[in-house]
């Protein structure tokens, strides 16, 4: 993995109105590339296949539960630190908005920038350095095995408010191609929540509705990752009765595929 920090402008400086979670779009990024393949074993992700034909892959227990709870620990050290921010719907330039902001209640910290800005004794960044490597091996074999990918990505803890619902409404991650932008290709969701989470009482099914297929739902388990399409597959994160984290992440096309687009 290289340390190359490659977000366009630099991160703003926090402020303290009061307004820190209601501020901005994360959009820096950074690249995952591994130099060498990964030597450390990690779970075989299921049916890749999924992945192109607009389906979903999932894969249960991709972490082990002891690195579960080290990065909610770290998600909720952070949050505690002020480093979420309320999450947005698309937000980039000139990327078309079809959802209105009230079709989403969560809150957001970008890895890349809100959590490196955070003090350093707050959370666990030694589990944030853990899932980046396992993250860029997955990145690794989504790029051989399943679609050329750029060497960036977009990464966030999420945060759905228990209290109040939080939820985000059905739409898709990338709605339509930018040109000379790094699109997103592949999505993927790490969910972060205790083992005793229960649909039933306590919501946040996350809900996919591939083309022409049944509709799959997915308890938010901690461990789980789902991986998919970020232009195919609409999806919706379902009203959760509990808090509810995630970790979530969009592999970007490369400069080369930005030209030809
Ligand atoms: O929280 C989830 O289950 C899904 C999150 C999601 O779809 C997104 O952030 O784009
Ligand atoms: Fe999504």
């Amino acid at each position: 993995m290289t340390d190359n920090v490659t977000s366009a402008k630099p991160p703003s400086p926090k402020k303290s109105n009061g307004n820190e979670r209601v501020q901005k779009h994360k959009r820096s990024r950074r690249s995952t590339r591994r130099k060498k393949k990964g030597k450390r074993p990690m779970t075989p992700i299921s049916s890749l296949d999924a992945v192109l034909k607009g389906e979903i892959s999932v894969t249960k227990q991709w972490i082990l539960p002891s690195l579960v709870e080290r990065l909610r620990f770290d998600a909720k050290a952070l949050r505690d630190a002020n480093a979420f921010t309320q999450s947005t719907i698309g937000g980039r330039v000139g990327e078309k908005q079809t959802m209105k902001q009230s079709k989403r209640l969560s809150e957001c910290c970008g890895l890349f920038d809100d959590a490196v800005n955070a003090p350093k004794d707050v959370g666990d960044s030694n589990a944030r350095d853990t899932i980046m490597s396992l993250i860029s091996d997955l990145h690794a074999t989504l790029d051989e095995q399943v679609t050329p990918l750029g060497d960036e990505m977009e990464l966030q803890y999420l945060y759905y408010p228990g209290d109040d619902e939080g939820f985000y409404g059905i739409h898709i991650d990338q709605q339509e191609r930018i040109l000379g932008k790094a699109n997103r290709i592949v999505s993927m969701v790490l969910y972060l929540n205790e083992p005793d989470w229960n649909v039933d009482t306590d919501g946040g099914s996350l809900c996919a509705y591939p083309e022409g297929k049944s509709p799959v739902t997915v308890d938010p388990l901690g461990g789980t990752l789902v991986v998919f399409h970020s232009e195919k597959l609409i999806h919706e994160a379902r009203p959760t009765k509990r808090d509810r984290w995630a970790l979530v992440g969009w592999f970007l096309e490369g400069s080369n595929k930005r030209q030809k687009t």
